[in-house]
């Protein structure tokens, strides 16, 4: 077909190049039709902002803010804002179309965007990171809304920045629009839930590979790279389930402790040490932060970062199942390699799925003006993700492609339907 270009098979690329390389694949099984590859293949809006923000030493100091739709075929667009110095326009439209791949698994009514700040969070006051969050959300002031597009956390963000957007967004339009934004504080709007929802669903999906690959969760073995919202989460979660998670790792390094360490000490030590685990006794920490990947484990969870698998270290993963709790975690070129090893990934767009799912459960609590239990919440969001898992693996059955194709299946067909029912384009 026209628009198969050679998939790019290097050992280092960009993240939009990994997305790309994994829809072609896709869209070519599907038999997509030219016209539907072109509309999904680029974002339809990329919103590029300077934020001159006064420091707290008197400087003016000029960061980059990014926004990037992809579509909003299947309904206003939603994806969260990160805040990390590598972010770059690149990086954001990868996110901002994995946001609609992920939407569409999930069977949920949103398109896909990203948004980030290039910025060191770790290095700025709560004053200069309140003012950068104000400017960036008055910047978007005409892209952001909740019937448009609706921000939430992702990694460098959490309650406290959805907190100013909500505040600034709804101090811009003279009225509180609590629905503009999701992940927010309890108090405001913010869904009881949201903020173990990531790792939770990253417990139930890899639940249900574990069932699928006779893995007794109660014999399991477990490493989890990155140890913020999503992976401490994730490991709490499958611990309380029986798991045994011997490694867990941040920036300042991996720690390893045979005999499983205790994931509820590691948070509260994390958590009364400025965030990091540098220093915890719980575990030892590893000579080389990268061995994490390579322990001899039941399961992977990369949390952290993307392209942290790449063709050059796959080959080294001894895991028999990767649950990619991050976005992008593993890099196009390495699935061949990963695919041969017979390693099940559950991938990013199905795995991390549920604080998208939670957000939109928040979404619709703030439009009744009503708040959902706990239970109830966890037990919705538990069986979107138990239903996403196994429509996807009922693709990767049929098809015969591996999860992570089967899961860009279940979403290219879903917007294609969704794109010709609406037509006019
Ligand atoms: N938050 C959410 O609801 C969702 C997040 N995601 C994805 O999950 C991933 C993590 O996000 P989130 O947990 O929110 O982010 P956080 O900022 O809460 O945590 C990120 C974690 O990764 C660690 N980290 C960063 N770089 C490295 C590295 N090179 N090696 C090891 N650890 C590293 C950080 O360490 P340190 O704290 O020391 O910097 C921190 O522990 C991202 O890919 C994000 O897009 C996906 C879906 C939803
Ligand atoms: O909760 C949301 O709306 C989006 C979360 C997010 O950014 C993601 O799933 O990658």
């Amino acid at each position: 077909m026209a628009y198969i270009e050679p998939a790019p098979i290097k050992d280092h690329e960009n993240p939009f190049e990994s997305m790309m390389s994994r829809f072609i694949i896709a869209a070519e099984k599907l038999g997509l039709e030219d016209e539907v590859y072109n509309v999904l293949k680029s974002p339809d809006k990329q919103v590029l902002v300077s934020l001159p923000i006064t420091m707290d030493n008197g400087s003016i100091q000029v960061f980059e803010g990014y926004r990037v739709i992809h579509s909003n075929i299947l309904g206003p667009s939603k994806g969260g804002v990160r805040y990390d110095m590598d972010v770059n326009l690149d990086e954001v439209k990868a996110l901002a179309a994995w946001m609609t791949w992920k939407c569409a698994v999930v069977d949920i009514p949103y398109g896909g965007a990203k948004g980030g700040i290039k910025c060191d969070p770790r290095k700025m006051s709560a004053g200069e990171i309140e003012r950068l969050t104000r400017a960036y959300t008055t910047a978007m002031a005409e892209v952001f809304g909740p019937d448009r597009d609706i921000p939430a956390p992702d990694m460098g963000t959490g309650p406290r920045e959805m907190a100013w957007m909500m505040d600034e967004y709804s101090r811009n339009h003279g009225m509180t629009v609590n629905a503009v934004v999701t992940g927010k504080p309890i108090t405001l709007g913010g869904s009881l839930g949201r903020a173990e929802a990531t790792g939770r669903g990253v417990m139930i999906s890899c639940l249900s590979a574990m069932e699928k690959l006779q893995i007794n969760p109660y014999n399991s073995i477990i490493a989890v790279q990155g140890f913020g919202n999503v992976g401490s989460f994730a490991a709490l979660l499958l611990q309380e389930r029986g798991a045994k998670v011997v490694a867990i790792s941040d920036i300042s390094g991996s720690y390893y402790n045979e005999n499983g360490i205790n994931i509820q000490e590691a948070i509260d030590y994390r958590d009364n040490n400025e965030r990091t685990l540098e220093g915890f006794e719980g575990a030892t920490k590893m000579e080389d932060a990268e061995e994490l990947l390579f322990l001899d484990v039941d399961v992977l969870i990369p949390a952290a970062k993307e392209d942290v698998i790449t063709p050059k270290n796959a080959d080294r993963i001894q895991a028999r199942l990767i649950v990619e709790g991050a976005n992008g975690p593993t890099m196009a070129a390495a699935d061949e390699i990963i695919n041969k090893k017979g390693i099940m990934v559950v991938p990013d767009i199905l795995a991390n799925a549920g604080g998208v799912t939670v957000s939109y459960f928040e979404w619709v609590q703030n439009r009744l003006g009503y708040k959902w239990t706990r239970e109830r919440v966890n037990r919705r969001a538990d069986r979107t993700i138990r239903a996403a898992f196994e429509n996807v693996y009922n693709k990767h059955n049929r098809y015969n492609v591996p999860m992570r194709i089967a899961a860009y299946i279940v979403a290219i067909s879903k917007i294609n339907k969704a794109y010709k029912y609406r037509g006019g384009y």
